[in-house]
């Protein structure tokens, strides 16, 4: 599938977008009007730098305001449109975007739409030019694929078709079936855009919010395919107006884009496929996505063990070994495993750096990474040493895959021979339960794409938290049986420093048990800092459940939270923060499924208390 890429869509000047897309890998680019106007090349220039690069120019965008006009506004109108046959021929380009009339269109009457876009259509065949008109969601007139359709084929011309904008047609909750039955030729060009379910006008919604397929609400992959359908064979390009994406890092963002095009072309041929269907776009497919069977392991990094290595203690993690080679210890309790690794970590208090999940065939798993354009993480091991794919995911952790039940083949490193070796007591912990992981607000986004796409997981509805810091968007992305958990808290805004600062917005890894009190008295014995939860709290929790006072009393003796659903109850604490880091502890009662929403706003308050008062 041939793909592109509005340069709108970036940050930057338009010497840096191209060179961005080039680099991710696009094969062309549209270039919007406004980027050509404020940029020191000339036309020329940005031809040769293209063939440079080896992108196609692929369409001057957008021309505006045209049809639907007084004969005098007529005039000057392809007035104006002669002009950018000039320039486009300049740029060596030879299709331009007329986006249905939003402003000046005075007369509604589709024969004089048509007759004015047939000039239009005769001015710009002396050039060797093709119209591609698109019906705006907010067109005066014109503002469905059907109507715009209907225009084109009555114009009648070879260099008239349609855009087709995902966005336009889906924002308006219409139907993009009928798509399939426009002849696929008369189809000029085809954007898309993803957006997230909002209820706004549909021009501020367009204008802001759009994002990259996979990371909002619409169906794209059926809508791609009814666009296959038609019989297209063009390009498919990305026209994302989005407030954040113009002021992130171009590179990434247009990594990002191609991302979203690689898995949606894939989950696009799959869906054709299954209905047996061909199709002229020459859709790609990914390496088939498989289902983690649970987490491998959870790394952490920290210039100094000892307090982590006692917290772990504290909660019944059992010390395994220490690499052979490196500064590196394995810690393990049930299914749980953690490394606490003190390699490259001068200034780290500590933080949670790396996961490893467990697939069936984790070499697919990578290939599959590699072609969703996964940054590998640069290799450190020797030849004996286990080799697992690993990947940096966009807010800089490092995600591996390894073969299921097949942790021997790491752990023999830290010198452990048989797995699941007896310790003293059988542990009260289980497993890894989630992963809870600070985003900076700018690559959330990209951040649930990445992990959705590269680890085959699913987006659940995301929630808000309130608290101390301002509201915590919070979303989590789990496989379809919960094996694999992970919460991604975006980070307020103004506190995404705090993250490499290594204070104040802290990370979590969560484990399980089934038995969390008397887990939570061991601790105590123990000596350890739990997260201390305010009386108010006890006080609610009696007022909202019925609960028997003696269990009312353990959970504030211990300070531990509760929550309830239609299936169970949710018993958990959390530890004291070290550095950039806590733990929290998780009993599950029959099949409860969520992560106790209800009180993530306090314990954010606490901690927020809390790290005040250790910074004075
Ligand atoms: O919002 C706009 O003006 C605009 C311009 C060009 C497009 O292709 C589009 O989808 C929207
Ligand atoms: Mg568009």
């Amino acid at each position: 599938m041939r793909t592109s890429i509005a340069t709108v869509c970036l940050s930057g000047t338009l010497e840096e977008k191209m060179l961005a897309c080039a680099k991710a890998g696009f094969d062309g680019i549209e270039i919007f009007e406004q980027d050509l106007l404020v940029s020191p090349m000339s036309p020329e220039e940005v031809r040769a730098l293209a063939a440079r690069l080896g992108l196609t120019l692929d369409l001057f965008q957008p021309f505006r305001d045209f049809e639907g006009v007084e004969p005098q506004l007529l005039q000057a109108n392809l007035h104006r449109a002669e002009a950018k046959f000039k320039l486009m021929t300049r740029l060596g380009m030879d299709m331009m975007l007329l986006c249905s009339n939003v402003g000046t269109a005075t007369i509604n009457d589709d024969e004089l739409f048509v007759s004015q876009i047939r000039q239009l259509a005769d001015l710009a065949a002396g050039y060797g030019i093709r119209i591609a008109y698109e019906a705006l969601a907010w067109g005066t007139y014109v503002n469905t694929y059907q109507h715009s359709w209907e225009i084109a084929r009555q114009v009648d011309r070879e260099n008239v078709g349609i855009c087709l904008d995902s966005f336009h047609i889906l924002s308006r909750g219409d139907d993009p079936e009928a798509i399939a039955q426009i002849p696929g030729e008369k189809i000029f060009f085809v954007q898309l855009a993803d957006a997230p379910v909002l209820s706004m006008d549909i021009l501020s919604w367009s204008r802001h919010y759009r994002v990259f397929p996979g990371q909002g609400g619409f169906k794209l992959d059926e809508f791609l395919g009814a666009i296959a359908r038609s019989g297209y064979a063009g390009i498919i390009s990305l026209e994302i107006f989005n407030d954040v994406f113009r002021q992130s890092n171009v590179e990434r963002t247009a990594v990002d884009g191609l991302r979203s095009l690689n898995l949606l072309q894939s989950q696009t041929a799959a869906l054709l496929d299954a209905q047996g269907i061909g199709s002229a776009l020459a859709l790609q497919a990914l390496p088939g996505g498989q289902k983690a069977n649970g987490f491998d392991f959870t790394e952490i990094r920290t210039e100094d063990p000892e307090p982590v290595a006692r917290l772990l203690a504290q909660l019944g993690f059992e010390f395994r070994g220490q690499h052979r080679r490196k500064p590196v210890q394995l810690f393990s309790a049930g299914g749980a495993r953690i490394i606490i690794n003190s390699q490259r970590s001068r200034g780290v208090t500590a933080a949670v750096s790396g996961f490893g999940v467990q697939v069936p065939d984790p070499a697919a798993a990578g290939e599959r990474a590699v072609q969703l354009l996964a940054r590998p993480v640069p290799r450190q091991h020797l030849r004996n040493e286990a080799d697992l794919p690993g990947f940096n995911a966009p807010d800089n952790t490092e995600v591996f895959f390894g073969a299921t039940g097949d942790a021997g083949g790491w752990e023999a490193e830290f010198g452990v021979h048989e797995s699941g070796a007896a310790a003293e007591h059988p542990a009260l912990i289980q497993c890894i339960d989630h992963l809870n992981l600070a985003q900076p607000w700018q690559s959330f986004d990209e951040s649930v794409l990445f992990y959705t796409s590269v680890l085959n997981l699913q987006a659940l509805p995301g929630t808000e938290v309130p608290s101390p810091m301002g509201l915590v968007r919070s979303q989590v992305l789990a496989t379809g049986d919960n094996a694999v958990r992970l919460a991604l808290n975006i980070v307020p805004h103004g506190l995404e420093e705090a993250i490499d600062r290594n204070h104040e917005y802290p990370e979590h890894i969560a484990v399980r048990t089934g038995d969390i009190i008397t887990l939570a008295r061991n601790a105590v014995a123990d000596g350890m800092d739990f997260l201390h939860i305010p009386a108010n709290y006890y006080e609610d929790l009696a007022a909202r459940f019925d609960l028997e006072p003696q269990l009312l009393q353990t959970l504030q003796e211990l300070n531990l939270l509760y929550d309830r659903d239609e299936h169970g109850e949710f018993l958990h604490f959390y530890t004291e923060t070290i550095g950039n880091m806590f733990f929290e502890v998780v009993e599950r009662r029959d099949g409860y499924d969520g992560y106790g929403a209800p009180n993530a706003p306090i314990r954010l308050a606490a901690q927020f208390e809390r790290n005040r008062w250790s910074r004075h």
